[in-house]
């Protein structure tokens, strides 16, 4: 069985002092366990006091997005070297908003996707449809064409331990989740593709998350799904006692 993985993604939410009093609430409310992975990815400004305080508890630090260049003249950007070096582990990458309000394209997202490996950092590779596509019937070409496109010239070895996120936009935030059978579908096609694209195993070995409009009521369900293995949450990862609790269902599937 491949181990949950459960993440928060805050979005651009939360002031220095509750990101920290966030962590410190979590305190307790996590227990350690090494049957599912829990990350936090915070705004930029509090990755590096972040992973000082998550030492503390059985969370990982991610952030939720990269420039692909190491370095330059890319004004307000963020490197690959800089996370590692402030020892950031995982990065989201292509999430939608990312797509929709910042032009990031499947070439880009592939180029960070490249970059991510180069620099040892996992990522969490966003796919997606928005509703129109959804109701086009093109559900399964477009999450494909992302996947194929995000992937490319990314070695069998390098994938195997990517985590993909499939989020169907007209669910994120909206408080509208897709059917657990309909996001199991999606993510099985997506272990599909990355079978074709690489081999059975790698396909087996790649962890799928579900995103949109998870919340403690609904997590269970999502989880007991064959193809889906974990959550990028956003809206209710940014209550401790609720995020808790997704890390809970991810420890207990
Ligand atoms: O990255 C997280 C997703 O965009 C889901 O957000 P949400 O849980 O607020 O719907």
């Amino acid at each position: 069985m491949r181990k949950p993985i459960i993440a928060g993604n805050w979005k651009m939410y939360k002031t220095s002092d509750e990101a920290v009093a966030f962590v410190d609430a979590l305190a307790g409310k996590l227990k350690a366990t090494d049957k599912a992975d829990t990350v936090i990815c915070p705004p930029a400004p509090y990755l590096a006091a972040l992973v000082e305080k998550s030492k503390e508890l059985p969370v990982q630090i991610g952030a939720q997005t990269m420039h692909e260049e190491v370095e330059g003249a890319f004004t307000g950007e963020i490197s690959p070297t800089m996370l590692k070096s402030v020892g950031v582990e995982f990065v989201i990458l292509g999430h939608s908003e990312r797509r929709q309000y910042f032009n990031e394209t499947d070439e880009s997202v592939n180029r960070k996707v490249k970059s991510a490996f180069e620099h040892n950092l996992t990522p969490i590779v966003c796919v997606g449809e928005s509703l129109e596509q959804r109701e086009d019937n093109a559900t399964a070409a477009i999450v494909s064409e992302q996947v194929k496109k995000a992937f490319a010239g990314i070695s069998e070895t390098d994938a195997s331990s990517a985590i993909v996120a499939y989020e169907p936009i007209w669910a994120i935030g909206t408080g509208r989740t897709a059917t657990a059978e309909d996001a199991n579908e999606v993510c099985g096609q997506i272990r599909e593709v990355l079978a074709e694209l690489y081999s059975e195993s790698a396909a087996q070995s790649i962890r799928i998350q579900y995103g949109g409009s998870v919340k403690p009521g609904n997590i269970k369900e999502l989880l007991s799904m064959s193809d889906i293995d974990g959550a990028l949450v956003g809206g209710a990862s940014l209550d401790p006692e609720s995020f808790a609790a997704l890390a809970e269902a991810g420890a207990n599937v």
